[in-house]
């Protein structure tokens, strides 16, 4: 049995700055036709994003994708594009998506960025829906996922996906590695997935700590997506509750029972976040966090992680 890593099991190894200022360093990334200012992006899911979030992401420059769970497509996306913004959407696996797809088609949309979403992407169904929507939407970036092994990653370029979300049950609202047994950290995956293919590969779930995107970064990633970390605040998606006079806000899984509405295949469970309130000051915070990181890396850009030594400290 292989031993595999974590974030919380590395850390990166500074090297001589050469900036004067963490300012000078730039932390933006290109995916598709769009350059965001953040490799960072808020996962796809109910209790995390809505089309105001969405929005709301568009206009401070940083990706977004919305979520697939009783979306209007052809609205979110005619709304978006109408605004001069990029649409950004879900896809599944199901006879439904291929309805919503073809309602698109209709319209004469065509979406950005669309991302196929599932809880295993190394599957029939998913190597068919791949076909499917490249062969109506070549002009869109297909992102798939999720998957975590080389293997699967390569299949996944094979079948033509622009982009590959890697990550199977590291997120926190996950419960699939105690209901199935299946599961991969973060960085084993992320190194497997990054190496294994020429299409940038998005680290998706576990971030816990602000530098866990730098580590990611610096394990071959060229993109990260977190849930958590973007719950909670106004912005956010995600009812408000309120205990003993203390504010709240609702975080669900996609496999959970409330995003479902059956308790059936059910792999994610329901928590709640501290209210936070404008979710301003924390993308503040990760750029100049990350910023810093790029410093410490001696470079200039993000290209300076991808060169740094990496570190075991927990075994
Ligand atoms: N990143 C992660 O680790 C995980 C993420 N999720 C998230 O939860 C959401 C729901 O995921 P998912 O259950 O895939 O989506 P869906 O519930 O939409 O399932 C999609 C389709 O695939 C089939 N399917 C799903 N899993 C399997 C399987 N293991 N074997 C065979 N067929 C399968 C389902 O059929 P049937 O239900 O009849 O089997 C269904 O028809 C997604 O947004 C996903 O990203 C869920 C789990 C893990
Ligand atoms: N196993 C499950 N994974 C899920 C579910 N809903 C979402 N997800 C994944 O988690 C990440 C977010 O992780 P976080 O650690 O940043 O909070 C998300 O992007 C999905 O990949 C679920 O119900 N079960």
């Amino acid at each position: 049995m292989n031993t595999e890593l974590n974030y919380a099991d590395i850390y990166l190894v500074p090297k001589k700055t050469v900036v004067d200022s963490r300012k000078e360093c730039d932390t933006s990334v290109q995916l598709g036709n769009h350059r965001f200012v953040m490799p960072l992006y808020a996962s796809n899911m109910k209790s995390v994003v809505d089309a105001d979030t969405c929005e709301y992401f568009a206009r401070q420059g940083w990706f977004y994708t919305m979520h697939r769970f009783n979306v209007d497509v052809v609205r979110f996306v005619a709304d978006m594009q109408a605004k001069g913004l990029f649409a950004s959407i879900s896809a599944g696996v199901n006879e439904d998506t291929v309805v919503q797809l073809n309602e698109l088609k209709a319209a004469g949309l065509t979406p950005d960025y669309i991302t196929m979403d599932v809880a295993n992407a190394w599957c029939v169904k998913a190597e068919r829906m791949i076909k499917v929507i490249k062969d109506m939407f070549p002009e869109s970036f297909l992102i798939g996922g999720n998957i975590a092994t080389a293997e699967a990653a390569r299949d996944l370029e094979v079948w033509g996906c622009d982009a590959i979300k890697a990550g199977i049950a590291g997120g926190r609202v996950c419960i699939t590695k105690n209901k199935t047994g299946f599961h991969r950290p973060m960085v084993s995956t992320t190194l497997d997935c990054a190496h294994a293919v020429k299409v940038p590969v998005i680290a998706d779930g576990g971030v816990v700590e602000h530098g866990d995107v730098a580590k990611a970064i610096a394990c071959g990633a060229t993109m990260v997506m977190a849930g958590s970390l973007f719950a909670g605040y106004d912005e956010s998606a995600g009812n408000i509750v309120e205990i003993s006079g203390k504010h709240y806000k609702e975080y669900f899984g996609s496999a959970s029972q409330y995003n479902k509405g059956a308790y059936v295949n059910v792999e994610g469970k329901k928590i709640l976040v501290e209210y936070k309130g404008s979710m301003k000051k924390l993308l503040i915070e990760l750029m100049e966090d990350l910023q810093s990181s790029v410093s410490y890396a001696g470079g200039r850009d993000l290209n300076a992680l991808r060169d740094v030594e990496r570190i075991v400290v927990n075994r």
